[in-house]
């Protein structure tokens, strides 16, 4: 399958309406550029697939994926919540000015005082991780003679099939309560029992970069089978059912991931089939897509730098950025695809190693890309590099994180500037 990018009438890679090289020779490389309207795209055929199921939901966007000022803001224009995981995270959403009670609080440690922020803010939903947890919860309500909106995130006990550092709905996780031993019952009835909780429903998140629809179905039988167990046994009613993130995007030629809207009507139908033979009230279904709203809208552009040869094996070609801006092919072995910005289509001469600027032997962007003749100076666009990159990105070597641009109906305008070397030096504190 031929990857999906735009060319314009120069010949040239364009980015939601702007042409690659002049993005590069304005705003510098590395650069991160998103496609705003892909962005928008993907809310847009979310919403309207849960529109036509006819039934009550919520996309939240899990901010991880790429949390900034201006993407919070998009994703409150495109009538999303987010998700966040951090009172960094949270405070960015402040700053965005997006709503509060539109905004979920996940995380395996939370601390007292992220707690109390999100309790302050009057966050619209904590998601309760663990039994430490739920007790600082309590005193923080307590004290603040309030409540708070909670789901639980369950963990259901289930292997998708990726990458196993981004996997999360096995038993033995670090994430969640775990169904199968009954701890997830006993939290259960540890916050129904305690007055300064709305528990509103459940939440479980499987894992990551998912491509096969079995693993959500799986989880959404699992998932409502423990509402209709609880309850018949404790009575609770739950109205939202979360089912986390996870839907996989194409990185290379080799993944077919389906769209995400066509696996979401998956997710839909299998939850309506389990809630009709449980006979239990149809929960809002909630999604919390991060990498297929953003990853496909962004483009990493690089400038070519030196080259390596090395007698009987690929070269390497060096670009200005690398792990510092993009950890995944480092940290998950991940795959990606990258273009000649000039001429994208232009017929490939060599296969060489895309390697990163950074002093470790690991920093390899890409294994085995085929390229037409680049020069130094040339800029190569890696593609769909829009979710957890520069989310992800280090101040390694003291190289300073690139900026990133949002690019709209052929206009660009910076939305995270570049980090400067005062920037780098900026926390730090002298010792003579
Ligand atoms: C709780 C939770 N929700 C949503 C997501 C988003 O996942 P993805 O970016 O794969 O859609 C994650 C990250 O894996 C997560 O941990
Ligand atoms: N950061 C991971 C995904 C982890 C998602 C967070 N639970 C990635 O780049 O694929």
């Amino acid at each position: 399958m031929q990857a999906d990018y735009t060319i314009n009438t120069a010949g040239h890679l364009s980015i939601g309406g702007c042409d690659a090289l002049a993005l590069a020779q304005e705003f510098k490389t590395p650069l991160v550029v998103y496609d705003v309207s892909k962005i928008r795209q993907t809310f847009q055929d979310l919403h309207a697939t849960f529109e036509a199921a006819q039934i009550d939901y919520v996309i939240s966007y899990a901010s991880k994926a790429f949390a900034t000022i201006a993407m919070y803001q998009v994703a409150k224009q495109e009538h999303a919540h987010i998700d966040v995981v951090s009172g960094g995270e949270l405070f960015t959403a402040m700053q965005a000015n997006f709503p509060m009670a539109n905004i979920s609080f996940h995380g395996n440690n939370k601390s007292y005082e992220e707690l109390t922020m999100a309790v302050d803010q009057e966050v619209g939903m904590i998601v309760v991780d663990n039994f430490t947890e739920i007790k600082m919860l309590q005193e923080i309500l307590r004290n603040h003679a309030t409540t708070a909106n909670i789901l639980l995130r369950i963990t259901p006990g289930i292997s998708a099939h990726t990458h196993e550092y981004i996997q999360t709905g096995q038993a033995d996780s670090k994430f969640g309560f775990d169904l199968a031993s009954g701890q997830a019952a006993e939290a259960l009835q540890i916050v129904l029992a305690d007055e300064h909780f709305k528990v509103c429903g459940i939440h479980a998140h499987i894992g990551s970069q998912i491509f096969e629809s079995t693993g959500f179905v799986e989880e959404a039988k699992i998932l409502v089978a423990t509402l209709a167990n609880w309850q018949a046994e404790y009575g609770f009613n739950a109205q939202v059912l979360n089912l986390g993130g996870g839907f996989g995007i194409r990185y290379t030629q080799d993944d077919e991931p389906k769209a995400p809207q066509d696996m979401l009507i998956t997710v839909i139908n299998a939850v309506k089939a389990a809630v009709a033979s449980a006979q239990i009230k149809m929960p809002a279904i909630w999604i919390e897509p991060g990498r297929a709203v953003v990853g496909p809208a962004g483009y990493s552009l690089y400038r070519v730098g030196t080259r390596k040869d090395v007698p009987g094996i690929e070269a390497y070609i060096t670009v200005d950025g690398g792990m510092g801006d993009n950890i995944r092919p480092a940290l998950y072995q991940a795959e990606y695809e990258a273009v000649l910005a000039k001429n994208p289509q232009a017929p490939t001469t060599q296969t060489a190693r895309l390697a990163g600027k950074y002093c470790e032997s690991g920093d390899i962007l890409i294994e085995h890309q085929a390229l037409p003749d680049v020069e130094q100076g040339d800029v190569i666009a890696m593609l769909a590099t829009g979710a957890y990159g520069y989310s992800m990105a280090s101040n390694y070597n003291r190289n300073g994180r690139p900026a990133v641009v949002f690019a709209e109906n052929g206009i660009a305008k910076v939305v995270v500037r570049r980090e400067t070397y005062q920037d780098l030096v900026a926390l730090d504190v002298s010792y003579e």
